[in-house]
Formats: structure tokens, sequence, C-alpha cells
């Protein structure tokens, strides 16, 4: 993936200013965001997405334009083509398992039917032994089975890159590197871009191909 981009945000509550401005022009199908709470991560990632709108700057991926203050572009998150995972996985607590992966591919405010089946849907519930489990709601999964179905559901849509904020954070230790040794082996599989930010050297080690370290919302180091 070709990944460049700039973005700038002034983000303010009450009297305190946060100042993002970070910027990485990177050709690596796994990149990395690292640096300490509150350094801006999750704010970048966003920016990304299109779940935040800059002030200024860009977003290019793979020669396509997604963003660009200059040009007046702000392409909407759902036109990106980016699957973004959320920390908590943000599984539709109301929906099962093949419900929630069939949920990427729902158009109009209908939820997928419990009785509806897509191939695509199945081959993900396949890939990620989620069968026995595809009835049974969020608050009946374990945290693995909850972030393999995440995973799922953003895999279903044919993502250009898939965008992970702190996918093992709320992993119990040895979850963790169950679940990382997962990850890698399935983006090897798959080829499938990543942007993932962390804070845990471990994850930076393993998927850091290209490394962004930000500090208080500054690019501090890349490599
Ligand atoms: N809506 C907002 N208004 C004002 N400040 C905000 C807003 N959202 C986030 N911030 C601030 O922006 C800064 C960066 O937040 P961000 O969530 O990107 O950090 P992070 O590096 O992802 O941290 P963590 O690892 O704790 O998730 C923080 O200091 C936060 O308080």
């Amino acid at each position: 993936m070709q990944l460049d981009f700039h973005i700038r945000k002034t983000l303010q509550s009450g009297a305190r200013v946060f100042a993002l401005d970070v910027r990485l022009q990177a050709q690596a199908q796994r990149v990395v965001i690292a640096g300490p709470s509150g350094s801006g991560k999750s704010q970048t990632l966003k920016g990304l997405a299109g779940l935040l709108r800059p002030d200024a700057g860009h977003v290019r991926i793979d020669g396509q334009t997604l963003y660009d203050s200059q040009q007046g572009i702000f392409m909407p998150p759902q036109a990106r083509r980016l699957a973004y995972v959320f920390q908590d996985y943000a599984l539709f607590a109301h929906l099962n398992v093949r419900q929630n992966i069939a949920f990427a591919l729902a158009r109009g405010w209908l939820n997928p039917r419990r009785s509806a089946r897509h191939a695509a849907v199945e081959y993900w519930i396949e890939a990620f032994e989620l069968g026995p489990l595809a009835h049974q709601y969020p608050h009946e999964l374990s945290g693995g089975q909850r972030q393999r179905t995440a995973l799922a559901r953003a895999l279903v849509a044919q993502p250009r890159a898939l965008l992970l904020d702190e996918p093992f954070a709320a992993l119990d230790a040895d979850l963790r590197l169950t679940m990382r040794a997962e990850l890698d082996a399935l983006q090897r599989r798959l080829q499938v871009p990543m942007v993932l930010i962390t804070h845990d050297p471990q994850d930076v080690a393993l998927f850091g191909e290209q490394v962004l370290r930000l500090h208080e919302g500054q690019v501090q180091a890349t490599d």
C-alpha cells in the first residue's frame, strides 16, 4: 500500500488545546502508528478513515485522493473502502455473530435477517472458525471471539486496508499473544494492507514494517 497523508487538526475543549500535525509517506503493507496515551494516534487513524475532518492536509492511498483540503475533496467514510476496527470492537449487541458480519454488506436501514445466508459472510465465518458460534450474541462471546467477529465484519466488505485501533488492548495477556499471532498469519495470508495503532512495543516489533512515532500530536520519528 502506498500511503501518503498529512493531517492537521486543532482540537479544543474548554481552555485546553490539542494540536495534531502528523504526516507520513509510506510504502508498506503494515504501518504502525505508535506513541503514548494521548499522543494523537486515534485522531490520526480517524483522519485517515474520514471519521475526523481535518482542518488541512491530504490523505492519499494507492494514488487515490480521499481527502485534500486545497482541492476541496473530502470523501465520506463509507466511500473510502477502509475498514475501521474499534478498540472495543463495536459489535452490535442485538445482532448475533452472523448478522454482525452481514451488517457490513447491508444496504439501507434494515438489519440483516437471522435466516439470511450470504456467500461472503459464510466464507469469513468459516475462515475465522466462527461457525459453531454464528447464532450467539456479543455478550455470549469471549474477547478473542469478539475480535474475530469484528475482523470478519471488517474483511467481508473487501476493504482496501484495515485500520486497527489497539486491536489487542481489550484482551488478557495469554489471548493477546494468540490473537497477535493470528492477525500476523491472517495478514500474511490475505496480504491485506493495514494501519495499526498501539502503545505496545511487541506490536511495533511484529507489525511495524513502517513505524510512525507520535508525541503530543507531532511526529517524533519515522522508522
Ligand atoms: N473532541 C475533542 N476535543 C478536544 N480534545 C480532544 C478531543 N478528542 C480528543 N482530544 C484530545 O486529543 C488528544 C489525542 O487523543 P487520541 O485519542 O488521538 O490519543 P491516543 O494517542 O489515541 O491515546 P490512547 O492511547 O489513550 O487511546 C488527547 O489529548 C485528547 O484529550
